[in-house]
């Protein structure tokens, strides 16, 4: 049973990362995001998740620079953005995302989609800056099972972590079962659905017999799959909200009522539109 917010899952090269911590896509730069990264930090989240896409590198540095959190506690992800995939492209994109972030090493690169022609030359960049310990640890996002077996087929290191769209709508049990098979570790974006499954009557009946919110539902049903869990918000109360999940399990009937919801429904983009 998972009772920490600082719970910790190993990589597969043994490098530690945090089950659960905050996303800010979203979160503007300047005064939101970095409000937001304090309150969380100041609850006790150890892990933040960034992008280049996401315009709010600077903020997330300055927020980790005047929080008192050793540097050594704390768990950066940031990504490659579509436009700067390629060998050099990725190498100059990730000195930009380390200079805003203001961070000598990232704990965990991703490439951010699988874009088309590309994803392979960015990969062979993360392995160089893996190389370099610039970087704790290396992975993708939003890869489907032919894009790990592509990487895979070219490399002589795995990714550690794919993170993708998942949530109950979209339980991504196949994909799942490939990563555990090969070490990688899954992490869910958008795991509130932006809201959506809040109102579903199965996780509203869930909430109500177990005294939680549908987000912290949904949450920690997250963690029971043992997926890596990044829930967004720049209001202090629901970041601390979605934090306390840490004092109940959900039973194993009602991890079944929340899987059975999967209509392998994206919200997001679809992986195989940039790749197939
Ligand atoms: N790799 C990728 O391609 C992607 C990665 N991501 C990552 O995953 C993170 C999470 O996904 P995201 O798309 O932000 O969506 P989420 O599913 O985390 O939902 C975030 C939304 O839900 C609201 N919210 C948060 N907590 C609560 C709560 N307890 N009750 C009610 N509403 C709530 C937030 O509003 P408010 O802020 O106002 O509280 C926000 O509008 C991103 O921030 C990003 O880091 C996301 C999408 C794609
Ligand atoms: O990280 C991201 C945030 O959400 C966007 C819109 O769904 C995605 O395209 C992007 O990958």
């Amino acid at each position: 049973m998972m009772e920490s917010i600082q719970a910790r899952t190993k990589l597969a090269n043994g490098v530690e990362m945090p089950f659960f911590g905050l996303g800010v896509y979203q979160a503007d730069e300047g005064k939101e995001v970095v409000d937001a990264v304090k309150v969380a930090l100041k609850a006790g989240y150890r892990s933040i998740d960034t992008a280049s896409f996401y315009k709010n590198e600077e903020g997330v540095g300055q927020a980790i620079r005047e929080s008192n959190v050793p540097r050594e506690e704390l768990f950066v992800t940031t990504k490659v953005w579509n436009d700067e995939q390629g060998y050099d492209e990725t190498l100059a994109a990730f000195e930009r995302s380390r200079k805003r972030l203001g961070l000598d090493v990232i704990d965990l690169y991703l490439i951010h989609w699988p874009m088309k022609g590309k994803y392979l030359d960015t990969w062979r960049a993360l392995e160089t800056l893996y190389k370099e310990e610039k970087v704790r640890a290396i992975g993708v996002s939003n890869f489907n099972v032919h894009h790990l077996e592509a990487v895979m087929e070219i490399s002589n290191i795995n990714p550690m972590v794919d993170q993708v769209e998942f949530h109950p709508f979209l339980t991504q049990a196949p994909l799942r079962e490939f990563c555990r098979q090969h070490e990688i570790q899954v992490e869910a974006w958008r795991p509130l659905t932006k809201g959506v499954i809040f109102t579903h009557p199965v996780v509203q009946s869930l909430a109500q017999s177990y005294g939680k919110t549908p987000a912290q539902i949904v949450l920690r049903w997250n963690l029971q799959h043992r997926v890596v869990t990044i829930p967004k918000s720049v209001r202090a109360e629901r970041i601390r909200e979605n934090a306390d999940i840490f004092d109940f399990q959900l039973c194993e009937e009602d991890m079944g009522k929340l899987d059975a919801l999967n209509e392998n429904r994206r919200l997001g983009q679809d992986p195989d539109s940039f790749s197939r």
